[in-house]
């Protein structure tokens, strides 16, 4: 048989991409990126200028599209492939990200009776303008002892899915009332590729409290939340909720047509971006963390029990490797941290350092803090500068380095940074690992790890475990192809199972981070210091960073 392609198309928060993908050896083999041409519309609304309120991001659904219309022609040029050798398509996506849509599956910022109703349009998965309704949909769950709050972590985000509604219920009734369905922008794409609704099992368990087993929360809790919202799961929210690999449908003619491909090849379910890496490095089993490493971390694990772990996001079976219940975790600042120093604190010379060697200010900060042996700065961060989203799930706590001198370097603050944020990784790998969900080994991608060495061997050290990292330039993309290869199947030339697809297509690099035994044990030592320091400014000993904040409000 020849050669057989999908096609995996990434949707992150500025630009989608679509990356051709060979399914014999996972290559990837032609890749374009689409900017957003609205992008991320956190303002005003395009032409009427409307403002919008502090803490909105949208989204314009056609840009979506415009990926579609754009990449997907040229990775089939750029390749020089026969299009009908593309056997399937699958997306993943950022998330919560979410629209209303009418009875025909259109956005309601389509109609004109409505686009200049800023709830009509996509909120991005950054959207926090609902956190009032998150407020109350936590303190409700809690009173009522909702048995769904503990899979969470004890806490639903302002960024999920019931908020955002329950936002939109409140600000612009009239908006839920036209409203026919909510769905996720991973699911609108899908149905727009495939002219059928389907919710998939990712998205619907981690962002919209959905339960394999038990569903959503019961009517009484959501007729608790607002009366309105009583009818809310089986009239806005219906609709069946599908398993990662399923085949959403046929790709209709006129999609075919738009993107150059063959009419009918399979399109899989959406899914996130995350999410979609973790069988792309190659882990389909438990005991093997995969971190999506970049201005953030998302942490992915997989386990074969329904555990509760403190401040994880979630827990959900099939919401990575269906057959597995699939953990997510995460650190809200990681490279922002990083770069915040280097845009905001470092000193001049530093900068004119750097140029003399023709390297970059991250590049020379890294060879410099390499000199350094764990605990030789003398120094320790919280690395807290963006709040916790990890065990403490507090974003009013704020940053802190302890133990500066009249001779601290830039290179020591630099490496403290690096530190901190390994910490905040080994408070999470801690927390899976001492609940049961067993943590082996680190897997990394995103951009983070083709970056900084030193970051990387920090991680191996901090938490003793030997790092793999992906070799893949695309890896949410790459994930997203091989559910597309699954959803095809293996008589079309495909795959059975998301385990054959990893097997042949999914890459680490040869070379690992392993832990050096010297350093572990010094980091050990600082990590109590760590974790003695997360306990007293973040569990209610000492509020000082909280009453910063409000000493700051009264004054502003
Ligand atoms: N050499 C470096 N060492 C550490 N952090 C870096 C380095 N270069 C860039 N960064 C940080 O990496 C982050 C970007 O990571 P990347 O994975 O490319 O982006 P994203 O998370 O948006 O996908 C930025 O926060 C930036 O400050
Ligand atoms: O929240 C999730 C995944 O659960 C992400 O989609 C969201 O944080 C966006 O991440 P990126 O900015 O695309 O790395």
């Amino acid at each position: 048989m020849a050669t057989k392609y999908t096609i995996g198309v990434d949707y992150g928060t500025q630009s989608g991409r679509a990356v051709l993908v060979d399914l014999s050896n996972g290559r990837e083999v032609a890749d374009h990126v689409t900017p957003y041409p609205h992008h991320v519309i956190d303002e005003c609304l395009p032409d009427s200028g409307i403002k919008l309120e502090h803490d909105w991001a949208l989204q314009h659904p056609d840009d979506y599209l415009e990926v579609l219309r754009r990449s997907v022609p040229a990775v089939i040029a750029q390749s020089g492939i026969d299009a009908a050798d593309v056997i399937g398509i699958g997306i993943d996506f950022t998330a919560c990200t979410m629209l209303p849509i009418d009875e025909q599956g259109e956005p309601l910022c389509f109609s004109s009776e409505y686009i200049n109703n800023p709830h009509s349009w996509v909120k991005l998965w950054k959207h926090h303008a609902a956190q009032p309704e998150a407020d109350k949909i936590n303190k409700i769950a809690a009173e009522r002892g909702e048995a769904f709050l503990p899979r969470y972590g004890g806490k639903i985000s302002s960024e999920w899915m019931i908020a955002k509604i329950w936002q939109i219920l409140d600000e612009a009734p009239e908006i839920y009332e036209r409203a026919d369905m909510f769905l996720e922008a991973t699911d609108w794409v899908i149905s727009q590729m495939t002219g059928s609704i389907v919710r998939n099992s990712c998205t619907a368990g981690y962002k919209a409290i959905w339960h394999k087993q038990e569903g959503y929360p019961d009517k009484e809790y959501f007729k608790a939340l607002d009366p309105r919202l009583e009818d809310l799961t089986e009239t806005k929210l219906r609709g069946d909720v599908i398993s990662l690999g399923s085949n959403a449908g046929g790709l209709t003619d006129k999609m075919a047509e738009m993107m150059g491909l063959e009419s009918g090849i399979a399109v899989a379910v959406g899914n996130v971006d995350a999410h979609a890496a973790v069988p792309a490095v190659g882990v389909v089993t438990p005991g093997k963390l995969v971190m999506a490493m970049g201005t953030s971390i998302c942490h992915m694990l997989l386990g074969t029990e329904e555990k509760q772990v403190e401040g994880m996001c979630g827990v959900v079976e099939d919401g990575i490797i269906p057959g597995l219940y699939g953990y997510e975790a995460g650190q809200s600042a990681v490279g922002d941290i990083f770069e915040w120093y280097v845009e905001e604190s470092l000193p001049g010379y530093v900068k004119e350092e750097a140029a003399k060697e023709g390297i970059g200010v991250h590049q020379w900060l890294e060879k410099e803090a390499s000199a350094f042996k764990p605990g030789q700065t003398g120094l320790l961060a919280l690395d807290w500068w963006n709040g916790n989203r990890s065990v403490l799930v507090d974003t009013d706590l704020t940053g802190m380095i302890i133990g500066m001198t009249l001779l601290t370097k830039p290179q020591e603050v630099y490496r403290t940074l690096l530190e901190a944020t390994a910490f905040g990784t080994r408070k999470i790998v801690d927390a899976f690992h001492s609940n049961g969900v067993t943590v082996d080994a680190l897997y990394a991608c995103g951009g983070l790890p083709q970056k900084n060495r030193l970051l990387m061997q920090i991680y191996a050290d901090v938490t003793n475990r030997e790092i793999f990292v992906a070799d893949s330039k695309q890896t949410p993309a790459l994930g997203a192809a091989m559910f597309a290869a699954v959803a095809a199947g293996e008589a079309a030339g495909g795959y059975d199972t998301i385990i054959d697809a990893a097997e042949k297509m999914a890459r680490v690099k040869e070379e690992t981070f392993k832990p050096i035994p010297e350093n572990v044990e010094l980091y050990d030592r600082l990590y109590k210091e760590y974790s003695k320091l997360h306990d007293y400014f973040g569990r209610g000993e000492n509020d000082v960073m909280k009453r910063l904040k409000s000493i700051k409000k009264s004054t502003e």
